[in-house]
């Protein structure tokens, strides 16, 4: 019995021993003041509030997205945060990354030219639908791996050149909940999500040894206006589904994402949710912090375990909503 008791004490010294040491393997906070911080997607909702997150934070900041007046009305918002007004400044570039490589390469230039190398990318501009598979049109699969995969990579590969010659950057890519786990309603948008992974990965690998950073953000579902025009037309299991990891706000969202990126973090999540389904889907990501990878490694186990009671969950809904589909049908050709 007495021996249990000692194994259990040398398992708690470990962890307190790993808590204690991973801040002296995990990179150091980059700093943000006088930096400059480029944020597509920056016009509104997780990017907006990523904005104003390193205005405190004394960044000069480059918004992109497309819509010209809904930019210039997030970069009056953002100028309100400023750490410090005579330094600070943020300008805005339209541009579709979804669409000509060269427009993206140009957009980052000019902002290269105003502000110098890009510090911390974040590559947040994307969009969402659900719906059922097949009534999802075909041009739609495309359309979401044009904005949320391809235009990350695009801005990601003008950004890159002038970082690597610095030797020091971060890069975000803004994944979701849904690129962690395939679910009824986000056949389209999940894939997309998903593809990102992939990139972030392989790119990190590449980036270690010039000191850049690559996170990968996984938000929950978000109170942004992208997410009230989802609201609109989706399927009622999606929105069973998904209550279950909650609603949370731009700004917990946008807090976290930069902390964990000037952290050098590669995963970034929020809340319990978040924290097992990144345990849970880690997968051979990379390890920055010896404390993560043993809690990692210690509740795979059980993770999975309480996964399949989700999972269970997950297809009663599904099954249930079928039912009421076929009765309300049945009423119809009855009446
Ligand atoms: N809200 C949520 O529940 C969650 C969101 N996410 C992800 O977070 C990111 C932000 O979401 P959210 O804040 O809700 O979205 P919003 O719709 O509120 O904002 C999206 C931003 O991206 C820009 N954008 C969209 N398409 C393009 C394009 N082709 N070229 C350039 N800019 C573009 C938009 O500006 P404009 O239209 O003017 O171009 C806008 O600034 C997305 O990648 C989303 O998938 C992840 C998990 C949860
Ligand atoms: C141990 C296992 C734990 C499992 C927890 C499972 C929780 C699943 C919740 C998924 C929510 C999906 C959010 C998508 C958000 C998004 O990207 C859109 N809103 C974009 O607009």
């Amino acid at each position: 019995m007495i021996s249990w008791w000692i194994i259990l004490a040398i398992f708690m010294i470990f962890l307190i021993i790993l808590y204690f040491a991973s801040p002296l393997i995990t990179p150091k906070a980059l700093k943000l003041q006088s930096s400059h911080v480029l944020v597509t997607g920056g016009s509104s909702g997780i990017g907006k509030a990523l904005a104003i997150n390193v205005a405190k934070r004394g960044a000069n900041i480059t918004l992109l997205a497309r819509n010209k007046s809904k930019l210039q009305e997030a970069k009056v918002e953002v100028e309100k945060h400023f750490l410090n007004k005579d330094s600070q400044s943020v300008i805005c570039i339209s541009v579709d990354i979804s669409k000509d490589y060269e427009a993206v390469e140009k957009a980052v230039q000019q902002a290269e030219d105003k502000f110098g190398p890009v510090a911390l990318l974040v590559n947040c501009a994307g969009t969402s639908m659900t719906g059922v598979f097949e009534e999802i049109l075909p041009s739609e699969f495309k359309r979401m791996l044009d904005i949320n995969y391809l235009g990350s990579v695009y801005v990601t590969r003008a950004v890159v050149p002038s970082m690597k010659k610095q030797q020091l950057g971060r890069i975000v890519f803004v994944s979701s909940q849904a690129g962690q786990l395939g679910l009824f309603g986000y056949t389209a948008y999940s894939a997309s999500k998903f593809a990102l992974r992939g990139l972030a990965e392989a790119l990190q690998m590449e980036l270690k040894p010039y000191h850049i950073r690559v996170t990968l953000a996984f938000p929950p579902d978000t109170d942004t206006p992208g997410y009230a025009e989802e609201q609109k037309s989706k399927p009622k299991e999606t929105h069973l589904i998904s209550e279950v990891a909650g609603l949370f706000s731009p700004h917990e969202v946008a807090k976290s994402i930069i902390e964990d990126s000037t952290h050098g973090k590669f995963f970034s999540y929020m809340g319990l949710d978040g924290y097992m389904l990144s345990c849970l889907t880690c997968g051979m990501s990379p390890v920055i912090s010896m404390m993560d990878a043993t809690q990692q490694v210690i509740t795979s186990g059980i993770f999975r375990v309480i996964s399949l009671f989700y999972l269970d969950y997950f297809d009663r809904i599904v099954q249930k909503c079928k039912l009421e589909r076929e009765n309300i049908k049945d009423d119809k050709k009855t009446s």
